[in-house]
């Protein structure tokens, strides 16, 4: 059964209720959208009559509050007045059990939340190959309906649903999936990571080893640097004095998508009915950031044509091979999925090695021997062995995964925890909690990389495998989501990851400052935020 444990983190209340009650209100606008979109893709054969089925309890047994009760639990004096997302949902599991359903207000369809591994595993088998996440819906708008002169129709892998979504996932995988394809971006990573800890010595105070900066806002940068090399091939200079001006404004605009995004596509909006001032100006910054990408795009095309032809294609020219809109839709995604994601889980990572010493020293014992000296490079040679820093990575993930849940739209009937759950449900796979059991991976608070070691890892003889102490179940732990519709960009950013892990913690023994541990808030992922203090104490060998 599930522990109420709370993980380490904290999680604060701002904007939660809204994502929560996005998923049981909505607009009807854009659920009338949302459906007709997707609609079309749930299986078309007579409801089941199978055993399993026909022995399972009605879906009306399902428990979980009726519509009016949801609604007074959120008004003010309410049980779930001021609740964050997470704060909700575990008291809605107290409450009401590891399954349970939120009634879909206004027309929009119910919400299953499950915290059975079993559940998660019958969802995903049955998935089929065109899994239905609903996605953001201004993307399509502004994609599909206001600029299909620059796109061509095509909404991209976030929001796209069905064939139009297959039709690109299929062409970019290769491109950005294979592990081979994507590490040969490690020199350039690998610069732009030295680059960074350049700025960093810059902002570090000598005496106190702390920085005079906002350090998460500094690895915001190094993220979009990151990035934008691999999507453009383009160096943006945001760690250096004089970054490129339209790098800048693409950094000022991203800032403000990812607040309009929140607003208009996680919170209820009637945009779709009406469009207020504040929702053209989200049109205008989409604007302002298909122009400055698409610009970028053209100025690296004609690099390419001046070049002298070379076998190794990078990523953008491997993308611009399949078909220019696609690639231009991809680079943008790749922007705007890849900035908050990798800073926010670099910053947890990071956070879970500053609160464990030992753990840390392990891990400079091992980049010790990667890098002998701080200036040497990482190469595609010496990183192939590093199982502790990816232990470290995944362990830091499991404790705080930065997608807590994952959610799909049922395809078929489906029996979850003996319950009949009819297609076209949306079903909410809580995986955060999952990981942080006690049930499915033992001493779950304390951060403990070496579950994830094998027990023939090439680690130090003093470091102990202990693969038992997590569980087999492939199902418990997710941050990256799973089956076809994975994250795409998960290989960047474990190779962001790796890179600035490797060289921060092998220069710096860094430790937390702050009082409280690392908060978050919630808003498409969750961000850390509040008190972000480390001190940064170079190491003497
Ligand atoms: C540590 C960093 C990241 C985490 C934890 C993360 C997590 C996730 C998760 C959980 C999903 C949903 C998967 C599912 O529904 O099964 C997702 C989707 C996606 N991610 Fe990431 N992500 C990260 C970084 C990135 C980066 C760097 C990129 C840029 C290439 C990216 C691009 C995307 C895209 C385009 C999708 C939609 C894929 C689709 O629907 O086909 N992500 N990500």
């Amino acid at each position: 059964m599930w522990t109420s444990k709370v993980p380490s983190q904290q999680l604060n209340n701002k904007h939660q209720l809204f994502k929560g009650r996005l998923l049981t209100v909505g607009s009807a606008l854009q659920r009338h959208q949302q459906q007709n979109h997707w609609e079309e893709l749930l299986e078309t054969t007579p409801t089941r009559s199978d055993e399993e089925w026909m022995q399972a309890k009605a879906y009306a047994e399902l428990p979980g509050p009726g519509a009016w009760r949801l609604l007074s639990y959120f008004l003010p004096g309410g049980k779930l007045y001021n609740t964050n997302l997470i704060q909700m949902n575990r008291r809605m599991r107290e409450w009401y059990g590891d399954i349970y359903r939120l009634p879909g207000l206004l027309g929009k369809n119910d919400v299953i939340f499950t915290y059975n591994p079993k559940d998660f595993e019958s969802t995903y088998r049955n998935e089929g190959i065109w899994p239905i996440r609903i996605g953001l819906e201004s993307f399509t708008y502004y994609r599909k309906v206001i600029r299909p002169d620059v796109f061509g129709g095509i909404g991209g892998l976030v929001s796209e649903q069905g064939k139009s979504w297959a039709d690109i996932r299929n062409k970019v995988n290769p491109v950005l999936m294979k592990v081979q394809n994507v590490r040969q971006n490690l020199p350039q990573i690998d610069q732009i990571s030295k680059e960074f800890i350049d700025k960093l010595e810059t902002l570090r105070n000598t005496a106190t080893h702390t920085l005079n900066a906002d350090f998460h806002e500094q690895l915001k940068m190094w993220a979009f640097e990151s990035i934008s090399f691999v999507a453009l091939n383009t160096r943006m200079g945001l760690l250096s004095d004089q970054p490129d001006p339209n790098a800048a404004r693409l950094a000022q605009h991203m800032s403000e998508f990812f607040n309009y995004s929140f607003t208009y596509d996680v919170q209820p909006s009637i945009w779709p009915y009406y469009q207020m001032p504040e929702f053209k100006k989200f049109l205008k910054t989409y604007d302002h950031i298909t122009e400055i990408t698409t610009n970028y795009i053209e100025a690296a095309i004609k690099r390419f044509d001046d070049a002298q032809q070379s076998d190794t294609k990078c990523v953008l020219q491997q993308l611009l091979a399949l078909n220019k809109q696609v690639a231009v839709v991809m680079a943008m995604d790749m922007l705007m999925a890849g900035i908050d994601t990798t800073s926010s889980a670099f910053v947890t990572v990071l956070y879970h090695l500053a609160c464990n010493p030992e753990k840390q020293s392990q891990l400079h014992r091992e980049l010790r021997r990667i890098l002998p000296s701080c200036e040497d490079a990482l190469t595609a040679e010496n990183t192939k062995n590093m199982p502790y820093l990816r232990a470290c990575i995944k362990e830091g993930l499991r404790i705080t995964s930065i997608t807590p849940g994952n959610f799909r739209i049922t395809t078929k009937d489906l029996v979850l925890s003996g319950y009949r759950v009819p297609r076209g449900t949306g079903v909410l796979m809580g995986v955060l909690e999952l990981s942080n059991s006690d049930e499915y991976f033992a001493s779950s608070a304390q951060f403990v990389p070496e579950r994830w070691l094998k027990s023939d890892s090439d680690v130090d003889v003093d470091v102990k495998a202990c693969p038992e102490a997590r569980s087999r179940n492939p199902f418990v732990y997710l941050p990256f989501g799973f089956g076809p519709r994975t994250c795409i960009g998960k290989r960047i950013a474990e190779l962001e990851m790796e890179t600035l892990l490797a060289r921060l913690l092998r220069r710096y023994k860094i430790s937390w400052l702050a009082e409280t541990p690392l908060q978050y808030e919630s808003t498409i992922i969750l961000s850390p935020h509040g008190d972000i203090r480390f001190k940064f104490e170079p190491h003497s060998v």
